[in-house]
């Protein structure tokens, strides 16, 4: 059982049917309130990230500083002697000597990247935790209240899993080996992956956020990041809508916009269960059809009707009913984008004709992206914050582009400068609310220059 001192006075466990326990509000919370902020038990960089960020505290060095490398294993990166001292005393210390051999192990080189970073982990996991002279049992009275949640978590499915190695397992060690694999039963289910800006860098256990939230792919919650020089990362989960007393909490394991087979079989195969959400429910029953030729232009009307309406404004928060109801309400004429290949198409043609100064035609995918977007995530969902600006900044461009090429058209400048102020707004509901995460700098930052840009 989990401490009830561990759990924020805004949260209370009761029982669930098929997850053992869920998260209930004991009072209402509101959209952009932190129901609990949780620090790492540990993470692991994504390969493409090592030497970029500070293996501990996962920062990125400042201007003209360099990170500093472990000495012993020089596979290691630091911010400074602090973080290389904690993650030292944590568990360096017992795998820096074995490292190289470990990276370059015909078992570890066979490893998909994810699985690497996984196998990274669960290193840092078990020299952290087990140690081979103690006993299972000995050891568990001397782990940290974190750890012990950990093992305490529900436990994964079995299916399709394969052995990871791990850095200093000592195989003739019968304790360490069935102490790794007791935590490897709890990995892929329990483990996150930190992002920044939406970016993945690194994956990461946090043990007391696993124990409380369940999946939806309509969730009132999310989780960022924050990290701190010096310091362990931190997760923050944020409420995303208005959360009723008692109502359970819950946050996405996966992106909610996948399609409907795609989210299933993954939360199969990773989590084992089958999820029947209020949008699983809905999205089961309804067959997705090919794109049809005024797809576009019926979509972006639905939305500017059923959903701008209802968007934020100062005085007006959105009720996470009400996109739950506009996905039920969604025309038959509209289930074409729900297709597998809609969504990706209209990115790729968003993200291209954006770069290559096609701003009409930018501005044209993005808002119909954005208008998917409002269908497929919940309000305040930060994939819709995050899009936003992106073709906020598109229409900016085209104001710029547009008064150098042709500043006697008084009538196109402005329109670009209509949209790029209406999207400005959109991005400022969102990513305001969710507040500070990640890497300094980012969207929130973008935001302060775009308001100047877009001051009357
Ligand atoms: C991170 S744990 C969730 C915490 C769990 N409620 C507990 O009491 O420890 C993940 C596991 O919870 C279960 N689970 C999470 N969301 C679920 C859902 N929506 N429906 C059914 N089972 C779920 C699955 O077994 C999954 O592998």
């Amino acid at each position: 059982m989990v401490d009830d001192s561990l759990l924020p006075p805004t949260i209370a466990l009761k029982t669930h049917d098929l997850a053992r326990q869920k998260a209930c509000a004991t009072q209402t919370l509101f959209p952009g309130t932190c129901v609990v902020t949780v620090e790492a038990l540990e993470t692991a960089l994504l390969p493409s990230e090592k030497g970029q960020r500070c293996d501990f505290c996962l920062c990125r060095p400042l201007e003209a500083k360099r990170l500093a490398r472990c000495s012993g294993c020089a596979e290691f990166w630091y911010c400074g002697p602090i973080c290389q001292k904690m993650q030292w005393n944590k568990h360096h210390r017992r795998i820096c000597k074995r490292y190289n051999r470990y990276l370059a192990s015909q078992e570890y080189q066979s490893l998909s990247i994810s699985e690497r970073v996984d196998s990274a982990l669960l290193s840092h996991l078990a020299a952290a935790t087990l140690s081979p002279e103690s006993d299972r049992v000995g050891l568990q009275a001397k782990l940290s209240a974190p750890a012990l949640v950990f093992f305490d978590l529900m436990k994964g499915p079995v299916v399709n899993r394969r052995s990871l190695p791990l850095v200093g397992l000592d195989s003739s060690n019968r304790t360490f080996v069935e102490g790794a694999e007791d935590m490897y039963s709890r990995f892929g289910n329990n483990n996150f992956i930190v992002h920044s800006h939406l970016n993945s860098c690194a994956h990461g256990i946090f043990p007391l956020a696993s124990r409380l939230f369940n999946h939806s792919c309509d969730p009132n919650c999310v989780a960022k990041y924050r990290f701190t020089r010096g310091k362990p990362v931190i997760m923050e989960v944020v409420a995303i809508s208005t959360i009723a007393m008692s109502e359970e909490l819950t946050i996405p394991y996966l992106d909610p916009a996948l399609p409907f087979q795609t989210r299933q079989e993954a939360l199969s195969v990773n989590y084992g269960f089958r999820c029947s959400c209020s949008v699983c429910t809905f999205q089961k029953n309804v067959s997705a059809p090919p794109p049809h030729a005024n797809l576009e232009t019926e979509l972006c009307d639905f939305v500017d009707s059923h959903i701008i309406p209802l968007y934020p404004s100062q005085d007006s928060k959105m009720e996470q009913g009400d996109t739950i109801g506009t996905r039920r309400s969604l025309p038959d004429r509209l289930y074409p984008v729900l297709h597998a290949d809609y969504l990706p198409g209209l990115a790729e043609e968003f993200s291209r004709a954006s770069h290559e100064g096609e701003y009409d035609r930018a501005l044209a995918s993005g808002r119909t992206l954005l208008a998917l977007y409002f269908v497929l995530y919940p309000p305040y969902y930060p994939q819709i914050g995050m899009h936003a600006l992106e073709i906020t900044k598109t229409a900016w461009n085209a104001v710029v582009t547009c008064e150098q090429e042709h500043g006697d058209n008084v009538v196109r400048v402005t329109e670009y400068e209509k949209l790029a102020r209406f999207y400005y707004n959109v991005t400022v509901g969102v990513i305001e609310l969710l507040g500070p995460e990640g890497d300094e700098g980012g969207p929130l930052e973008e935001l302060h220059v775009m308001r100047s840009l877009l001051q009357p």
